[in-house]
């Protein structure tokens, strides 16, 4: 058993896989050893967590996740036994105990045959849960005593271990099925011991919050052949840019270019965006690009507003007339869109037809929905070799679809490889657990990151990031799509090393900028 989001990249499988797994691994070996190694895991791991607890409700439901639970208690109430009676164990079971699955009904014959009682009712209290309710079986809102007991459990706010996955979340894509008036403590503590497979459904939409720390036991399964995963985990930044793996011998030629095209001027309509595109060009900077520019839009011709950066004197201004007609737009990496406004528009049929590696984020993004032309040629860079990287947050992806919020979050991974898909590139669809697609690949979800990144700017501060991390010497296409997935997992790195130092305060998009290594 490990805890999970520390090192390298983890295959995440969905259901169908799970369940060809579950099914090859239990053909091979004797009858329920999968469960009794899985209720053996969640004892040892309940023990682990609550060493003090007094009273330990396992609440089991109806199928061969109540199994795990049934098996655990067992186990918990052998090792209470053996030292003295503590901790007192609770257990439920929601679902008529003869029409439990086999692996389940076996686990309740040999629970009752150790003098383990099945309880009407949860406890009045208790220091510590297992939630064993629903597994991967889960298709519909918890119903009935069922939910009755999800609601008391996740109100409780004492700590819960979640058995293979937090009760009513789905597998494939972390979508949350609330029993009705659950009204969930955001305070407490939260455990997944994910058995047999790692679950995508764990780390994206609702499955970050639900799941809290994920626990993974493989139950002793090595992986399968011809298995495949649905997405992979990336815990830890595949490619780095940081300044401290440059060799010696290297300029600021060797670390590229990059050029921010955006934050429309206050002239402009009265709205001032001008700070999206600096915390852009910051975070490039810092992220390592050799060079950073940056021309605001809708500043009156030959009247430049803002003609420097007194915090970053670093960062070059250049006029768009200027930038437009100069060798950057084929020679540097474009990061267009932040805080552009309407203007944006207007460069953007000339942006898609020059700029060899364009990252395009929110006015941009806006801009290509509103007009089918543009899409076109969106859609053409790719026949060139060249690169384009989309940062939706999932309104944007949805308006890019055709569809709405709710549809892109009910299945993020599968909205960022339509996107992919349909612009032939490459995506990064943000919020809880981002994903990252590209055309034809595994996607990707980012395991850094936590709430202090909700905050203004720190989109645009992920723009320039991966502005920098392409500004690095062209490679593969596998390589520039890792070198996306390295800016964003390093971009989650910052906010939560931010909340492990204790910092007074809420994190900025500014001070994130800064820390862009
Ligand atoms: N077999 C093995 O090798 C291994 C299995 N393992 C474990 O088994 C788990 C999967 O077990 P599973 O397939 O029995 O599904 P599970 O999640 O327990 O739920 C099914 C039951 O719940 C019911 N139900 C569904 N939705 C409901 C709702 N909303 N509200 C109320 N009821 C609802 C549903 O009823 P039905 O839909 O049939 O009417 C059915 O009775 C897996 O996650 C892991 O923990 C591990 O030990 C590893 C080895
Ligand atoms: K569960």
């Amino acid at each position: 058993m490990r805890r999970v989001g520390i090192h390298g990249t983890e295959p995440l499988y969905g259901l169908e896989a799970t369940r060809s797994i579950e099914r090859t691994a239990s053909s091979a070996l004797p009858p329920h050893t999968l469960m009794a190694r899985a209720g053996l895991r969640v004892a040892e791991l309940t023990r682990a967590l609550a060493p003090h607890a007094r009273c330990i409700w396992i609440a089991c439901g109806p199928g061969n996740n109540g199994g795990d639970g049934l098996v655990a208690a067992t186990h918990l109430q052998h090792f209470g036994r053996s030292t003295g009676g503590l901790p007192d164990i609770v257990v439920t079971l929601c679902g008529d105990p003869a029409r439990l699955p086999p692996d389940a009904a076996h686990a309740l014959q040999q629970a009752l045959a150790t003098g383990l009682q099945i309880q009407d009712a949860p406890p009045s209290s208790f220091d510590f849960a297992v939630d064993a309710l629903l597994g991967i079986g889960c298709r519909r809102p918890p119903e009935g005593l069922l939910a009755d007991h999800l609601r008391i459990l996740r109100s409780s706010g004492a700590p819960v271990l979640s058995v293979d996955l937090p009760s009513g979340l789905d597998i494939n894509t972390g979508v949350l099925m609330r029993a009705p008036g659950e009204n969930p403590q955001a305070s407490q503590e939260r455990h997944t011991l994910s058995l047999l497979t790692l679950k995508p459904g764990l780390f994206t939409a609702n499955g970050r919050d639900e799941a809290g720390q994920v626990w993974f036991d493989d139950l002793g399964v090595p992986p399968c052949d011809g298995v495949l995963a649905q997405a992979q985990l990336i815990c830890e930044a595949p490619h780095s840019t940081a300044p401290r793996r440059r060799a010696h011998a290297t300029h600021k030629g060797s670390y590229g270019e990059v050029v921010i095209l955006g934050g429309q001027d206050i002239a402009q309509a009265g709205a001032g965006m001008t700070g999206a595109a600096v915390l852009a060009a910051r975070a490039a900077l810092h992220g390592g690009a050799g060079r950073v520019y940056v021309a605001l839009l809708g500043e009156t011709p030959g009247e430049p507003a803002v003609r420097w950066d007194p915090e970053c004197p670093e960062l070059m201004f250049r006029s768009v007339a200027a930038l437009m007609s100069s060798a950057l737009m084929q020679t540097a990496v474009i990061v267009c869109g932040c805080g552009g406004g309407d203007v944006v528009a207007e460069l953007l049929p000339a942006v898609l037809a020059q700029a060899p590696a364009l990252v395009l984020d929110a006015d941009a993004l806006n801009a290509i929905v509103k007009d089918s032309h543009l899409q076109a040629r969106l859609q053409e860079r790719s026949a060139s070799g060249w690169i384009t990287v989309l940062t939706p947050h999932p309104l944007e992806a949805a308006r890019l679809l055709g569809s709405d919020t709710a549809t892109v979050m009910s299945d993020r991974l599968a909205a960022a490889q339509h996107l992919s898909d349909r612009f032939a590139a490459i995506c990064v669809l943000k919020g809880s657990g981002s994903v990252i697609s590209a055309p034809g690949r595994m996607p990707m979800i980012n395991a850094s990151g936590n709430a202090a990144l909700a905050t203004a700017g720190t989109g645009d501060v992920l723009a320039g990031m991966i502005g920098s991390a392409l500004a690095l010497p062209p490679g593969s296409f596998e390589q520039t799509v890792q070198r996306v997935a390295g800016a964003v997992h390093q971009h989650g790195r910052l906010a939560d090393r931010w909340i492990q130092t204790a910092h007074a305060g809420h994190l900025t998009a500014s001070m994130l900028a800064e820390q862009a290594l």
